[in-house]
């Protein structure tokens, strides 16, 4: 399925409750392993960006994200661009799920570097959030080891609801009758 954004589509607005550009974004869920505070996470943090709508995102690479000996594992940094265009999509617009991403993979990363990515909002149409963003290597604008593209789709809060573990959604705030509500309703 295609995931080009019609060249129509309108250009995407700034969220005014968005943070102002050069502020830490805060991790849109803390048992996250892209950028929540917990073990195993990778741990990625955004800011957003200079024009008050990319998002600029830092990953370091260790020893745990190796896929072959000393580089790193290419699922690892799918989860941080999936991660660091998620977090661009929050600037503009409502919670949404990842339906389709897509990964060039340009250069080796190994272990002990900084992967500093740039990602950004390409349009809105209905429920569609067409999303791209590139990894440079040591510096925002070092060598490209990635790029990607993503479609999200906006969901509501009855998505995590009715998928979602009800202990979890519980440490969220959800009560139990909410979350049987969403988890029995067609
Ligand atoms: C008290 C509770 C509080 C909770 C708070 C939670 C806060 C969280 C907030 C924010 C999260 C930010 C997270 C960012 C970072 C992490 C991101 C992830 O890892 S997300 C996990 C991985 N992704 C999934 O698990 C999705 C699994 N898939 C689905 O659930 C469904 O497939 C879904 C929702 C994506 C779509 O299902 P449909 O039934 O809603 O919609 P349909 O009808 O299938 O598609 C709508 C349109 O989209 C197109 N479409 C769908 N999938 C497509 C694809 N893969 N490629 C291209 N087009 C696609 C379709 O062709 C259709 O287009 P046409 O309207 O006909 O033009």
């Amino acid at each position: 399925m295609s995931i080009e954004p019609p060249a129509d589509a309108a250009a995407p607005q700034r969220n005014p409750k968005a943070p102002p550009p050069g502020e830490r974004t805060t991790s849109h869920y803390e048992g996250c392993r892209g950028c929540g505070d917990v073990p195993g996470s990778l741990r990625v943090r955004s800011w957003v960006g200079d024009d008050g709508v990319s998002v600029i995102s830092r990953f370091d690479v260790l020893e745990e994200h190796q896929g072959a000996p000393g580089l790193l594992h290419g699922g690892m940094l799918m989860t941080a661009l999936d991660d660091a265009l998620g977090t661009a999509y929050t600037q503009v617009t409502r919670s949404a799920v990842t339906a389709r991403l897509e990964t060039d993979f340009r250069r080796p990363v190994p272990v002990g570097s900084t992967l500093w990515l740039r990602s950004r909002v390409d349009a809105l149409v209905g429920r569609k959030i067409y999303v791209s963003g590139e990894a440079h290597l040591g510096e925002l604008d070092g060598e490209v080891a990635g790029t990607a593209r993503a479609l999200f789709l906006e969901v509501g809060v009855e998505h995590f609801l009715r998928h979602g573990r009800p202990e979890d959604l519980e440490a969220l705030g959800a009560s139990r009758e909410v979350i049987e509500a969403a988890r029995t309703a067609r």
